[in-house]
């Protein structure tokens, strides 16, 4: 039992309240796409931060406001577990990445791949950057019917093809185009109604997807283990602790595949929502611009940090539409949350989005107002988990510098050749049935400086 609480003196979950069991088996899923928002708040305002909810054929529970979400990301007891959480969205196309793995073996992983992560490395990811973003925006045009987030998505898919995997050096355009269709397919199944291989379904293309990126990674693994380079794939074969742990070729499979989807739509959607409000909002972009043009022409690490208003912009971003709105566990023993005896084998969801939207944190919290970040305020700082985008607890983001350095990058570049703009009064149409992404792809009117 947790925070020194005994069994006698814990409350029941609340009983669903009449209406809040939703269509039979999904419950309250399509709620929750509709408005996630305004479903977390329903929740808050009826149950407070221990709710109940009815989705996917059984009763699980919702841990709302900063102090819930923290219980269960700190989880002292070790009763909330990913592996059982994740692997029901993502299927078994993410196995054994770090995200799914639990306790003393999830502790041994997340030690040897924080050595891809340290400062010099990240450093040496910056530096590759840069090329494979100016040769990704060589073809962005100004027409009209321009869309942000089809083409960031592209772009940050060709930026993996050479900091994770190298650029894969003797890989054809097209081998590289099926690899990344492979990928995509493997993403895609978390969305998939049919979960089994059935063919032409999504899970049936993620099983073949899964099998190409395996086939394609181990095919450079020899190459990879026998030559050091600074691209991610190299980093992970020859990382090594202080005490000499290194990952299997079976590890480095599993990581490479995960990493490369954590990376991927999370950066997508985290640089097209700070496209659309400094498309709504000139002057900070224009702020954003003097900052960006102010440095050289390939940043450095420690340039790239030293955009402050540009970091402000990004925290808001995050905050505003954080790319993963919700976390997942799974309890694994009968444990506490704030006081709430909570069973075993019950599903948790953590809705970090909606401690980002609370006025007891936030002064206007639907309003764009990076400012709120900087010095003098501070905002995030009113609770340790008030802002959360990255998660908390042993699995907080991983690549939340990576992710800075990438979005900064891409940001930079765009800031110095291009200016847009996006009509005040748009409000982006989220799909939110898996991560948020605007289903209109993101209309921007951009001109080239
Ligand atoms: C803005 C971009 C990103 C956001 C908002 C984000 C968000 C998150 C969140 C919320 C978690 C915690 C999941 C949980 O507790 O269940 C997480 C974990 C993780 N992220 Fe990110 N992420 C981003 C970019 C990246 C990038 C660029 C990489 C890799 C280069 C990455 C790699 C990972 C990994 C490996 C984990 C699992 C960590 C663990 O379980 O120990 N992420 N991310």
């Amino acid at each position: 039992m947790d925070q020194g609480t005994t069994t006698a003196t814990l409350r029941e979950i609340p009983p669903l309240a009449p209406g809040d069991r939703g269509l039979p088996w999904v419950g309250r899923l399509l709620d929750y796409s509709r408005d996630p928002v305004g479903f977390y708040r329903h929740q808050w305002e009826t149950y407070g931060p221990v709710s109940p909810f009815f989705r996917a054929g059984e009763m699980g529970v919702v841990a709302l406001g900063p102090d819930a979400c923290e219980a269960v990301l700190r989880n002292k007891d070790k009763a909330f577990a990913n592996g059982p959480a994740w692997g029901q969205i993502v299927g078994p196309f993410f196995d054994r990445g770090l995200m799914l793995l639990d306790f003393e073996e999830h502790h041994a992983h997340r030690r040897i791949l924080q050595e891809a992560f340290t400062r010099p490395r990240l450093a040496a990811y910056t530096t590759a950057m840069h090329p494979a973003i100016a040769q990704g925006m060589r073809g962005w045009d100004t027409d009209p019917q321009f869309r942000a987030y089809p083409r960031l998505k592209q772009l940050t898919l060709d930026i993996a093809a050479d900091i994770f995997m190298g650029g894969a050096k003797d890989t054809s355009r097209a081998e590289m185009d099926r690899v990344n269709e492979a990928f995509i397919a493997c993403v895609q199944a978390a969305a998939g109604v049919v979960r089994a291989d059935v063919p032409l379904t999504r899970w049936g293309r993620a099983f073949r997807g899964r099998k190409v990126l395996e086939s394609f990674l181990r095919h450079y693994l020899p190459a990879k283990r026998a030559t050091a380079t600074d691209d991610i794939f190299s980093v992970l074969c020859h990382i090594e602790t202080d005490d000499g742990e290194r990952f299997s070729d079976e590890d480095v499979v599993n990581h490479m595949i995960f990493l490369m989807m954590a990376a991927h739509d999370t950066s997508t959607i985290t640089t097209s929502t700070m496209l659309q409000y400094l498309g709504q909002h000139p002057q900070w972009q224009q702020r954003c611009r003097e900052e960006s043009l102010a440095l050289g022409p390939a940043p450095t690490m420690p340039e790239l940090e030293s955009l402050t208003s540009l970091d402000l912009v990004m925290k808001e971003a995050l905050r505003l539409r954080s790319p993963v709105p919700a976390l997942i566990r799974r309890t694994v023993k009968e444990t506490s949350l704030l006081g709430v005896r909570i069973p075993a084998d019950t599903g948790v969801m953590v809705g970090v989005q909606f401690s980002h939207m609370m006025e007891d944190y936030w002064t206007n919290p639907a309003v764009f107002d990076p400012e709120r970040f900087a010095p003098h305020r501070r905002e995030d700082k009113s609770h340790r988990m008030a802002w959360e985008p990255f998660g908390g607890g042993v699995h907080k983001c991983i690549g939340l510098y990576f992710a800075g350095l990438e979005v900064k990058s891409i940001l930079y570049r765009l800031l110095r050749d291009y200016r847009w703009s996006v009509s005040p009064g748009y409000r982006a149409p989220l799909d939110n049935s898996s991560l948020p992404f605007p289903k209109d792809g993101s209309p921007i009117h951009l001109t080239r400086i």
